[in-house]
């Protein structure tokens, strides 16, 4: 199996609204995104609570897993598995934070795909629709040359998609 680098994505709703960061820096700079980032010596759920803190300040009551993005890079021999989580109970105020700058909350219909990841238009359909869901999205140059997205009837069919 190639060397993989782990991350998670979580993405809070509310009344088909969806809360989204517009990225200062870093992976994905200038495009509009949910919290999240690199996981360090923790679980999963750890850095998925941990990253919506810090990036927005607010603490997930819920973190629903329902699905994982395997970005590869042709000619890069690391993987990047992104987890992604939904969260629907939370406490706090969302605020602004130094990576994600501004925040606001986009109506399901109104989600701003070109400025988003381009292979996220395929797989947010699952997401803002709560479907467990597995892609695998192959870059090259900065284009995607392959974008396999899939339903799942569990999160333990993702992992298996994946060969996680
Ligand atoms: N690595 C990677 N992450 C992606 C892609 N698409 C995508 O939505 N993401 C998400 C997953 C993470 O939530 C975020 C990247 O994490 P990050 O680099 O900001 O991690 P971090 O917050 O730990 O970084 P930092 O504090 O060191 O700046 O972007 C992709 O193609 N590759």
């Amino acid at each position: 199996m190639r060397p993989q680098k782990l991350f998670t994505l979580i993405f809070v709703k509310k009344n088909k609204e969806i809360l989204l960061g517009h990225k200062t820096r870093g992976l994905g700079k200038g495009l509009w995104n949910g919290f999240g980032g690199k996981v360090e010596n923790e679980t999963l759920l750890n850095c998925a609570k941990r990253e919506l803190y810090e990036e927005c300040s607010l603490l997930a009551e819920n973190l629903n897993h329902l699905g994982v993005v395997k970005y590869e890079v042709v000619d890069e021999d690391v993987d990047h598995i992104v987890h992604v989580f939904t969260c629907t109970k939370y406490t706090g105020t969302e605020q602004r934070s130094e990576e994600m700058d501004p925040i606001r909350w986009f109506n399901f219909k109104d989600v701003p795909y070109e400025k988003m990841w381009p292979c996220a238009k395929k797989w947010w359909p699952y997401m803002l629709s709560d479907k467990y869901f597995s892609v695998h999205c192959i870059y090259n140059d900065g284009n995607i040359i392959s974008n396999n997205v899939l339903g799942h009837g569990s999160i333990n069919h993702v992992f298996s998609e994946l060969s996680l």
